[in-house]
This record gives C-alpha cells, sequence and structure tokens, in this order.
C-alpha cells in the first residue's frame, strides 16, 4: 500500500522553486532523500508534513488528499535538523508528550519509553532538561519523541548529524532494525550520501528542486542517469572525460588521453559525449590499452588507497586495493575496467546500455 504520494508536487518560493514533484513511498519502506545544500530536501518533508502547503499538485497520505488536513491531523512525526525539543521538560517528558498528549494508557507510555531508551542509550539522560544534555544526546531524545508515538510515518531530517562518526554508525544499524520491527515508514533525509545509500530500501536524488533520479541504491550507484547524478553520488566521486565516440562507434577518443578508450559495444558512432569512470574501476595494470599516469599524491586509508594522478592532463582519483603503487611512487599505468564504464551524450545524459 502506498504510504506518502506526491502528484505534482510543486512550492515556489522567491528564487527557488520545488517541484513539480512525483513521489511514491511504501507503506513500512525505509526512504532516503540525498541532495547537495539547498536542493530542496527539507522542503519535501515540510510538504508531508504540512507545515508548507504546496502552490500546485497534491500530496496523499493511506489515499487520502491531505488538501485540507492539519498538521496534527495527518499522524506524521518529524526529527527537525534544529531539533525543537521544549526546554522546560525533561527528556523522558519530551519523549512521552505525543503519547501523553493522545492519552495512551501508562502502561503503553512506561513500554514504549523503555524500548526506546534502550534502542537510543538514552536511559541515563532521561531526568536532564535539554540544556544540560549534549547536542548528540539532544539529537537522540528528538528521535526518540518521533519513535515513541505511534505514526503512520516518521520524517527524518539530518537525525544524526550531530552524533560522532562511531555512534552514527551504530544508529544507523538501530534505526534500520526498529524500522523493520515496527514496519514504519522511513523518509530519510541526510546531505551524507554513504548514511542515505547504506540504509535506505529506495532513494531520491534531488537536485535543484527536482527529483534527478530515484531508484534502489545499488542501481542509482551503477546506473546513475545522467551526469548531475553521477557527480553527486560516489567518494572520491566518479572521473569524467570528453571526447568523441570514435567513426565505428567501438572507442571513445578522449580530449585529454593520447589512447582511445576501447568499448564493450558499439555507441553513437563519431559523436561527441563524455565518459565517466569510478575510482575502483581504473586498475593498476601495464597491459596493451593502458595509459601512463604522474602521481600527485597517495593516500593509505588501511584496507585501501587512493591515488591522486594526472591522466593525460586531467587530475584522476584511483582506488586501488592492492599495494602496486606506494606512497612516494611518481608514475604507473593503469587500465579502465571496460564493463563499468559510464557514457552521457553531449547533454550529460547516460546512452542507454546493450548494443553490439
Ligand atoms: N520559507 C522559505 N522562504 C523562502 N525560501 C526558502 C524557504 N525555505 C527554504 N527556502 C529556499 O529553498 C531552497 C531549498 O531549501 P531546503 O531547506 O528545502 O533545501 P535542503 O536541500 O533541505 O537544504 P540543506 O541541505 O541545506 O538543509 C533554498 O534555496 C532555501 O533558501
Amino acid at each position: 500500500m502506498t504510504a506518502i504520494e506526491l502528484r505534482k508536487a510543486t512550492k515556489k518560493y522567491p528564487g527557488f522553486t520545488l517541484g513539480p514533484i512525483d513521489l511514491s513511498i511504501e507503506q513500512g519502506e525505509f526512504f532516503g532523500i540525498f541532495g547537495p545544500p539547498s536542493s530542496g530536501k527539507t522542503s519535501i518533508l515540510k510538504l508531508i508534513l504540512g507545515l508548507l502547503s504546496q502552490d500546485e499538485g497534491q500530496v496523499i497520505l493511506s489515499g487520502v488528499d491531505c488538501k485540507n488536513l492539519e498538521v496534527s491531523q495527518r499522524g506524521i512525526s518529524m526529527v527537525f535538523q534544529n531539533l525543537a525539543l521544549f526546554p522546560h521538560m525533561t527528556g523522558r517528558e519530551n519523549i512521552i508528550f505525543p503519547l501523553a498528549e493522545r492519552g495512551a494508557p501508562e502502561e503503553e507510555i512506561t513500554n514504549r519509553l523503555d524500548s526506546v531508551s534502550e534502542v537510543l542509550h538514552v536511559s541515563h539522560i532521561l531526568h536532564k532538561n535539554p540544556s544540560q544534555m549534549s547536542g548528540g544526546e539532544r539529537q537522540r531524545i528528538a528521535l526518540g519523541r518521533a519513535l515513541a508515538d505511534d505514526s503512520r510515518a516518521i520524517l527524518l531530517d539530518e537525525p544524526i548529524s550531530a552524533l560522532d562518526a562511531r555512534l552514527r554508525e551504530n544508529m544507523r544499524v538501530e534505526l534500520k532494525r526498529l524500522q523493520r520491527t515496527n514496519n514504519q515508514t522511513f523518509v530519510y533525509v541526510s546531505h551524507d550520501e554513504e548514511e542515505v545509500m547504506a540504509i535506505s530500501d529506495r532513494v531520491a536524488v534531488m537536485i535543484d528542486g527536482q527529483i534527478a533520479q530515484a531508484g534502489e541504491p545499488d542501481v542509482v550507484y551503477n546506473y546513475p542517469n545522467s551526469i548531475r547524478v553521477a557527480e553527486v553520488i560516489g567518494t572520491p566521486p566518479m572521473n569524467f572525460f570528453t571526447g568523441t565516440f570514435s567513426a565505428d562507434g567501438r572507442y571513445f577518443e578522449c580530449d585529454k588521453l593520447t589512447k582511445p578508450i576501447p568499448l564493450a559495444r558499439k555507441v553513437r558512432p563519431g559523436e561527441p559525449g563524455t565518459l565517466g569512470v569510478r575510482p575502483e574501476d581504473i586498475h593498476e595494470d601495464a597491459g596493451d590499452d593502458s595509459h601512463e599516469i604522474s602521481i600527485s599524491s597517495v593516500e593509505p586509508l588501511g584496507s585501501h588507497t587512493i591515488i591522486n594522478a594526472e591522466l593525460g592532463e586531467q587530475l584522476t582519483k584511483i582506488r586501488a586495493e592492492g599495494r602496486i603503487i606506494k606512497p612516494g611512487d611518481h608514475a604507473g599505468r593503469v587500465t579502465f575496467d571496460q564493463r563499468r564504464l559510464h557514457l552521457f551524450d553531449k547533454d550529460g545524459i547516460r546512452l542507454p546500455e546493450g548494443g553490439e
């Protein structure tokens, strides 16, 4: 069943237009929204919650058009980026507030408080006021308030960004577990692409107020539908080379490389385009099709190494699992994994897969 649906929803601010957005989120789905700053992520959540009203289009919750429904009638909780805890209440009072407001029985309140406190590791700070908590503790209390309430969906806007890296990783796992157990619908916004990709069943990539692509995380990663999406998914990001597909369509002739790059299929003979290759798909290799690189720096990161190199005249990032190139090396040879190339037309739109 569809829990949240946006149909051509549009919101116009001076100088910025969100939408039109078409989006469908299923009951029990963990849906991630990722995008650069100011791309419209928070505004989408506010439309769903009812804090903003759309200028055009519809917001439909469980099949019901929400046009005339107030925030409190929508049955949705939101954890804001800037928290919004009640300063005069303790952590405990903040968490149980929505339950107490709707007159939930004492036993239910206690059970829910206990279960979210355990998951969020906040039992020891329930007696404190927000002013006596750290930023991360306040964030966990705010999460607790949303999770304890029996909402049909929870909207989370950068909910764990104030936590340190290790705690963030744990919380990610716990959030996912909690969502699965309760079969709740989560809409999770973050500018941290890895976080969104790791936690979500499906993701939407927002660029300039539009959903540029939506789908399962590995599909978006492996088949970005445009250069703009490819640029924002992946760390380090994809490398791009502009040039022309050869007259027989079997090679990509890059403006800045001396050798053409062989393609696994025939592509757009004679047309201009862009070839994208992810850092992990460039391999240290001295074979016939290899290119010489001039190494600027090598970052050994334990499990892998990032090599910053000049390929032709272009700065290129290479992720190496092996140890052929070492810190202090100045040159090497690499090839591109032919099966993992991303090909885009002159307008930056991904070329269809397949062909001879
Ligand atoms: N109430 C408002 N009035 C006018 N402009 C607004 C309003 N709210 C948001 N905007 C503008 O809309 C754009 C999108 O904002 P929004 O907060 O939705 O983006 P975001 O992707 O969540 O950004 P961030 O990652 O920085 O939080 C921004 O340019 C912002 O300045």
